[in-house]
């Protein structure tokens, strides 16, 4: 059977990057999706904004909604401090081995977990299976009308504090409308938007961001 586009990209980070250095792999990652076959990452370009607001954030206990490779975990991870750890959701079972593999040769594995699962049955069990108190920062890159809901599952659970941050991505493209409508209407978030582009593309796309007031 012939191998995926994801099946793909790991040949190409397991030949070109090197083992152990996430900037490598990251830079493989992108240079394969933007000459080679486009892939869902959030990008070089986007990559810059979860950066930034991942150091504004210095998470002690970060989540991420939809692990697809493992690019953004990558991205997340590489900048946590010692003792922190982020927490990752993929649903499609296809994706989750390669994402473990990617997140291996970057040398991220002891600072990222992924769970296997859809986020709203997840969420609910970090408390008591997963040992989360509270959730620092989440990005949110799943399904886009998920957005909203596990969102909502998210406060509901307990698990957002005074200053927790959300970041969602591609909220112009492919669009997280209702999301956009919920969080921006919610008294207690306060919203930024980052203008930006699609990965890889020309097409415009945006990320926001919301901190939680408690
Ligand atoms: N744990 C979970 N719970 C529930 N659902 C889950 C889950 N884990 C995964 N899923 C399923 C959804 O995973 C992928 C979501 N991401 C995207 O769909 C996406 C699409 C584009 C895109 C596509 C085509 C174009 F032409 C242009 C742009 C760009 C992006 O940056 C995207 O992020
Ligand atoms: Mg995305």
């Amino acid at each position: 059977m012939d191998q995926s586009k994801e099946q793909r990209i790991l040949n190409s980070v397991s030949y070109n990057a090197v083992k152990g250095d996430p900037e490598s792999v990251l830079d493989c990652i992108d240079k394969y999706c933007s000459q080679k076959e486009w892939a869902m990452n959030v990008g070089d370009e986007k990559g810059l904004i979860l950066d930034n607001v991942v150091k504004e954030a210095d998470p002690t206990t970060a989540l991420e909604l939809g692990t697809y490779c493992g690019y953004s975990a990558i991205r997340i991870a590489r900048l946590l401090k010692p003792k922190a750890h982020l927490f990752s959701i993929e649903f499609n079972p296809e994706f989750v081995p390669i994402a473990k593999e990617i997140i291996e040769i970057a040398g991220l594995s002891d600072k990222v977990t992924i769970l296997e699962g859809h986020a709203q049955d997840i969420i609910p069990q970090l408390k008591s299976k997963y040992d989360v108190d509270t959730l620092d920062f989440v990005f949110l890159d799943h399904w886009k009308e998920r957005y909203a809901p596990d969102t909502i599952l998210l406060e509901e659970c307990g698990l957002l504090r005074k200053g927790s941050i959300l970041l969602a991505d591609n909220i112009i493209y492919p669009g997280a409308p209702e999301f956009l409508e919920y969080i921006r209407n919610h008294k207690r978030f306060e919203c930024t938007n980052y203008p930006s582009h699609l990965e890889y593309m020309k097409v415009e796309d945006a990320m926001e961001k919301a901190v939680y007031l408690g």
